[in-house]
């Protein structure tokens, strides 16, 4: 009961729970040349005798959720992700014996997947790419003119655990970016490639074609900018299909910063991100025949 609230009135607090929602914990185990991932969007609550809090504007008892997410994010570090389970256990057990006033850890965890993307038949190392999110497209004029068609995919997620750098940018004064020489780099591809007639085809085959050289370029290619990955896999993919006149990609850059872990005493060589939302690079570029641009 709320003694500092409503008295008299008959209003008292009723059920609560405060915590982290969505921390985008992304941990690379890269122990080996063959890095393994998990990606997991965690929320955290907490539940227990806040009355305080809500009550009398008193702290004391609240273990603030930015810690909750800290805490996500040293966890994925300090006990591992082996699996959900295992980590969403080791995180509550943690929160709920750092937080006397607690009497209950509720911790969701959602674990996104990823399939290693298959050069010449093996998995790749390093090299990933999202399951179950990518969308084929086709658009079509028809006209006395003839037929053109335009295809792709959009909302195919990649991402290259090392093999890519990004420095000796050009800086000004409002420049605070640092040169790295090993970062992640992802992005939910959008190509769209046009086809240079309608006739003998085989679309599906083509799709197919297309979409493996796309990823396999990606994953073989070391990246020392997006701009460049996709200048490279444009490139494959013209050399490889006469048929196709021209291949278009909008790229949104999906940074993956480093977590600062030495305040709590731990070294991050790499190993765990939090996976930005917004804002975005965004990266767009066309590769076209030079016959397609006189
Ligand atoms: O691949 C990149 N291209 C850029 O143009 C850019 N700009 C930036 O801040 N990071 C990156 N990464």
């Amino acid at each position: 009961m709320g003694a500092g609230m409503g008295a008299g009135m008959g209003i008292v607090l009723g059920p609560n729970r405060y915590g982290k929602a969505e921390s985008r914990v992304v941990r690379i185990v890269r122990d080996t040349p063959r890095h393994e991932i998990r990606d997991l969007t965690v929320s955290s609550a907490l539940r227990g005798d806040f009355e305080a809090a809500h009550v009398d504007g008193d702290q004391s008892a609240v273990l603030p959720t930015d810690t909750q997410k800290n805490t996500a994010f040293a966890f994925a570090k300090r006990h591992g992700v082996t699996s959900p389970e295992d980590y969403a256990i080791a995180l509550g057990r943690r929160l709920l014996a750092a937080t006397p006033a607690a009497t209950g850890a509720e911790i969701a965890v959602d674990e996104h997947a990823w399939d290693r993307i298959a050069v010449d038949g093996d998995g790749h190392d390093h090299a990933f790419v999202r399951r179950g999110t990518e969308v084929r497209t086709t658009g079509v004029d028809v006209s006395d003119d003839g037929v053109v068609v335009t295809s792709g995919l959009r909302d195919l997620v990649v991402l290259k655990s090392t093999g890519s750098e990004f420095k000796d940018f050009l800086h000004d004064d409002y420049t605070t970016l640092a040169d790295t020489d090993d970062r992640i780099l992802a992005t939910a591809l959008r190509a769209t490639w046009r086809y240079a007639r309608a006739d003998g085809i085989d679309w599906n085959a083509t799709y197919d074609a297309v979409r493996a050289l796309l990823l396999s370029t990606f994953a073989t290619t070391y990246s020392h900018a997006l701009q460049e990955t996709l200048y490279a896999m444009g490139r494959t993919v013209l050399e490889t299909h006469e048929e196709i006149a021209e291949i278009s990609f909008v790229a949104p850059n999906k940074h993956h910063f480093l977590v600062d872990l030495a305040p709590f005493g731990l070294d991050n060589p790499g190993e765990v991100f939090i996976a930005a939302d917004r804002p975005y690079g965004l990266i767009e570029a066309t590769v076209t025949r030079e016959e397609e641009t006189s």
